[in-house]
């Protein structure tokens, strides 16, 4: 591929320091996310998937740390910014949406509150109705037609489903570049886990870069582009969705293969 990416993650290490030993969780991790391509971090439970991808943002409490590598976001090294600096980048730059869509969300403030949010850090002179209205209108797209009623719901009114949309409506209304779907899928219906699947196609489609963590082939083999697999927080096997069900280098990859077929 001859373009960049836009997301590099360079030997990246985040390593926990119990007293009696040190998990290393993440362990010289490198792989790139492509604008208009899904990127699949697929691996068992334990692999180290969700802590790689909240170290791009961050967000590892004592006692881990994220103890070497480069994250690197349309040419800006993350790793050298300072946490106000970080803030405006999760969320605005690199969307997210995690496991437990509810817990997201903050659970005391409304929906319209969090959108509102998200659209003054962008957009800070925008009046109340040109806000509402492009709320109605990302809410839409991601298949939220009763919008008014939404807006005014706390999260834990609204179904893990639908907390997971608006946590993609956060994205686009940030215009986000990236967006890392970490199981974004796991604790939802089946008729839900499809919807919000197809939605992240089609935000692909619309140019944005996907980095999907997810520990099922099955939803891997049906959308991704790119696939890293993940073992033991390393990553043992890479290339194109093609290339590694064809050609699995690793017998962690093979043994993944054999599970689903
Ligand atoms: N706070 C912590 N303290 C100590 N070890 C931790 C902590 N958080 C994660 N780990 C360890 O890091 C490793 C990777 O965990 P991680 O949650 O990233 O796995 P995962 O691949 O996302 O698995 P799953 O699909 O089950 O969420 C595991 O061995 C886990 O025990």
């Amino acid at each position: 591929m001859t373009e960049q990416p836009i997301l590099s993650i360079i030997n990246l290490k985040t390593h926990f320091y119990l007293e009696e030993q040190v998990v290393k969780a993440v362990d010289g991790v490198s792989l790139d996310v492509y604008t208009g391509r899904i990127t699949a971090v697929v691996g068992g439970s334990g692999s180290g998937k969700s802590v790689m991808s909240l170290s791009v943002f961050n967000l590892i409490d004592k006692p881990g740390k994220i103890s070497g590598g480069e994250i690197w976001l349309n040419g800006v090294n993350l790793r050298n910014l300072s946490e106000k600096q970080l803030l405006k980048i999760r969320g605005q730059e690199i969307a997210m949406i995690f496991q437990e869509p509810t817990s997201s969300l903050n659970p005391v403030e409304k929906i319209k509150t969090h959108l509102f949010e998200v659209i003054r850090t962008h957009n800070k002179g925008i009046s109340k109705q040109e806000a509402l209205s492009r709320f109605r209108e990302v809410l839409a797209r991601v298949g939220l037609r009763n919008a008014d009623q939404i807006l005014e719901s706390y999260p834990f009114e609204l179904s893990g489903g639908m907390c997971q949309r608006v946590m993609v409506a956060m994205g686009l209304l940030a215009r986000a570049k990236v967006l890392i779907a970490d199981e974004p899928t796991s604790s939802l219906d089946l008729t839900t886990q499809a919807a919000i699947l197809e939605e992240l196609v089609r935000l692909k489609n619309e140019g944005m870069a996907i980095l999907l963590i997810t520990h099922d082939l099955g939803v891997v083999a049906q959308m991704a582009d790119d696939v890293y697999v993940m073992n033991d927080g390393k990553i043992v096997d890479s290339g194109t969705v093609y290339e590694v069900f064809d050609r699995p280098k690793h017998e962690y990859t093979k043994s993944l293969l054999k599970s689903i077929f």
